[in-house]
């Protein structure tokens, strides 16, 4: 049984930088995984099909399967990750379902989003938005977090949830 923990908001609530700041300060090895590594180096590029809309059932079936492959594999997760699709969380519930989950949730206003979205420049311009106003509906989760809030103090609050043995998590609701 690995431990996953699912770091989930909208696109700019800051998912990576907590990501880095919980594997700086947990005194333990996690694997960090998460679609813009795929992007960034280049492996994935949605530009180059043909017909995206048609591969994306694919790629992402693909990318929960190699999460889950992961944590089969006895590795600790962060997954950083977007549930915006129906059936997405339905997927990796059955998918994760013998593993140790944190659900952590980033809340973010919108003004800040929109705000890191321009800033970023490498971002599409609405993504943030259209996240917003339906990422978090009807999650259970185990932990939400300020995603304005100092991103030690939220690491800190991550970290002290990690009791062992974890309780059954909202994710599988
Ligand atoms: N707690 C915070 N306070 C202030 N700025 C933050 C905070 N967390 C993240 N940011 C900034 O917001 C921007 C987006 O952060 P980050 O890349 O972590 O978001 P993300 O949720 O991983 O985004 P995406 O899903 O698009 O990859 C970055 O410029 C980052 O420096």
């Amino acid at each position: 049984m690995a431990l996953v923990v699912f770091l989930h908001g909208p696109s700019s609530s800051g998912k990576s930088t907590l990501a880095a700041e919980l594997r700086r300060r947990a005194g333990r090895p996690f694997l960090h995984l998460s679609i813009d590594h795929l992007r960034d180096s280049g492996a994935w590029d949605p530009a180059r099909y043909p017909d995206w809309r048609g591969a994306r059932p694919g790629f992402f079936s693909g990318f929960h399967a190699a999460v889950a492959g992961f944590a089969g594999a006895g590795n600790d997760l962060i997954l950083e990750h977007i549930l915006d699709t129906p059936g997405w969380q339905a997927e990796l519930q059955v998918l994760l379902a013998s593993h140790d989950v944190l659900f952590v949730g980033l809340h973010t206003p919108l003004s800040a989003l929109q705000q890191r979205e321009a800033a970023r420049g490498d971002r599409i311009i609405g993504s943030a938005a259209q996240d917003f106003h339906s990422v978090h509906a009807g999650l259970t989760y185990d932990i939400t977090l300020d995603g304005t809030a100092s991103v030690s103090d939220s690491a800190r609050r991550v970290l002290a949830a990690l009791k062992d043995p974890l309780p059954r998590s909202g994710f599988f609701a």
